[in-house]
């Protein structure tokens, strides 16, 4: 189980999250909706370490904190982000990029095993393994830095906005492809503004707005959610 407890985020005065309680159980797949600046990004970024939370702040790991733990050291605990804008190494390779991804000494064993997984969840990268990433389309960076992610053999993937930017057929591809990680029981925890494929994927959902979480409820019950309706998906019924 990956929780927080009571998280807050200051960027100077502007106090960005306000005592967010969420968690993500074993294997469970979870989406945060919100408006542009609800504080989504910065809730993953406290998560993973870049982000220095408040005092009582907690984010816990099977009951034990990770609240402190460096951002490069995340990884060996098995939580990995994918964060927007990807991060990958533009000047190297698929492959060189996929191999970065295995370096936390929890991902050693297996790594012939889950590169080809990768391969196998994203044909085009297994087509492309020596081109350069930043010769790539944002599609294909985005299956890179979801790829590179996953060799670090994670127990939790957090993404932040996977589909920004991309065409819908893409989209529904890194979907059908996230479904398929979700099976072999990766725990997602999904920031996304594309919120009818989001919900397609996810479990339970939580709503967030001006840096507080203002509802959690299963995905089948949020599709149909009044409040969602409203912000999200244009007032009509889905
Ligand atoms: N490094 C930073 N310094 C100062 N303020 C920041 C910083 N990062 C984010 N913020 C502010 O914190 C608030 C939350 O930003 P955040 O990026 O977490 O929102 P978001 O929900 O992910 O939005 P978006 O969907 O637009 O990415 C915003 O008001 C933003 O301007």
């Amino acid at each position: 189980m990956l929780e927080t407890q009571n998280l807050s985020l200051r960027y100077g005065r502007h106090l960005a999250l306000h005592d967010i309680s969420i968690r993500i159980a074993e294997g469970e797949t979870v989406v945060i909706l919100g408006a542009n600046g609800a504080g989504k990004s910065s809730l993953l970024k406290a998560i993973a370490g870049p982000a220095k939370a408040e005092m009582g702040s907690n984010v816990l790991l099977d009951s034990k904190s990770i609240l402190g733990t460096k951002p490069h050291l995340i990884p060996e605990a098995g939580i990995a982000l994918v964060p927007e804008g990807r991060g990958v190494f533009g000047d190297l390779s698929v492959e060189e990029n996929l191999l970065l991804g295995a370096n936390p000494k929890r991902a050693r064993s297996g790594e012939t095993e889950r590169n080809a997984l990768i391969y196998d969840l994203f044909p085009r990268l297994a087509e492309r393994k020596s081109q350069l990433v930043r010769t790539m389309s944002g599609g294909e960076q985005q299956m890179v830095a979801i790829g590179r992610a996953l060799m670090s053999n994670p127990r939790f993937l957090m993404l932040d906005e996977p589909s920004l930017g991309l065409a819908p057929i893409v989209v529904t591809e890194l979907f059908n492809a996230l479904r398929r990680v979700k099976e072999t029981g990766v725990g997602l925890l999904l920031v996304e503004q594309n919120v009818s494929i989001s919900l397609s994927i996810s479990d339970r959902g939580y709503l967030m707005e001006a840096g507080r979480i203002v509802g959690e409820n299963s995905a089948e019950a949020l599709k149909t959610d009044p409040a969602v309706q409203q912000a999200f998906l244009g007032g009509a019924a889905a």
